[in-house]
């Protein structure tokens, strides 16, 4: 299996850059990120040639943090906003060669015209994506982290497939959010196989390392390879001992490597 490192959480001691030159050498095969907004695309493509890595995806802009906000694209009344960054999230995952764009949801009351308004922003960033050769991705995030997050489970995600019906959409599947939700990892796994456009892993409850916590991701690891998930697998967890401590933790990768 690959591994990309989530440089939101892993390697955030330093700049993106720098970021991604440690991942390289601490073995990751890709990298991917939340918000690169900040740091001039060159600088990333520049750190990115001379590793040879690719970065798979970013997110869009998540709004105003401060205030709660976890995302703009199913918020009613927030059209604009959550379609300039979705354009914005294009531009810049273009220019960096990536390959995806995940496009936040946001905090709803779950309601009809919240998933109207999702759908109708997913599907203007679909044909925004496809025209760029990107994927757009959905991400259902447990509510226990992010209360009212408006896509929580695999049953709506894969009705707003449904209703966008676009090739360039495809599900990102995050095993800690989803076993926190749902659980029965392996089986939703192997069902939703055929939708899922990328995969992400951290240890359950703590989100810390894989290699520990209440999933066997070792033994998960090797069943996704044989259900022939042929993507990268996001290590996209924060590392126990602080963000400045990202390497002396990673014995996990070589582990899953050869297990
Ligand atoms: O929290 C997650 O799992 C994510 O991947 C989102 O992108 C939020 O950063
Ligand atoms: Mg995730």
């Amino acid at each position: 299996m690959r591994y990309a490192a989530n440089l939101g959480f892993l390697f955030t001691d330093l700049a993106l850059p720098d970021a991604v030159r440690a991942a390289a050498q601490a073995g990751f095969d890709a990298v991917e990120c939340h918000f690169p907004y900040e740091t001039p695309v060159a600088d990333l493509r520049a750190a990115l040639d001379e590793t040879g890595l690719r970065m798979l995806a970013l997110n869009t802009w998540p709004g105003d943090r401060d205030a709660g906000e976890f995302g703009l694209c199913a918020l009613p009344g927030r059209q604009d906003d959550a379609r300039r960054e979705i354009a914005r999230a294009v531009d810049y995952a273009a220019a960096a060669g990536m390959d995806a764009v995940h496009v936040m949801a946001g905090r709803t009351d779950g309601g009809e015209a919240a998933d109207a308004c999702f759908c109708a922003n997913l599907r203007f960033a679909c044909d925004l994506a496809a025209a760029r050769n990107l994927r757009i991705l959905i991400e259902p995030i447990n509510t226990r982290d992010v209360p009212g997050y408006h896509l929580s489970g695999t049953d709506h995600a894969e009705r707003v497939l449904d209703a966008v019906q676009h090739d360039a959409l495809g599900l990102m599947f995050d095993c800690y959010h989803m076993q926190i939700m749902q659980g029965d990892l392996a089986r939703t796994l192997r069902r939703l196989m055929p939708r899922i456009g990328h995969v992400q892993i951290a240890a359950v409850p703590d989100r810390g390392e894989p290699d520990a916590g209440e999933v066997n991701y070792s033994w998960l690891m090797r069943e996704l390879a044989e259900m022939g998930y042929g993507g990268h697998v996001g290590a996209e967890y924060r590392p126990r001992a602080g963000a400045g401590s990202t390497a002396a933790g990673l014995s996990w990768l070589s582990a899953f490597r050869d297990g």
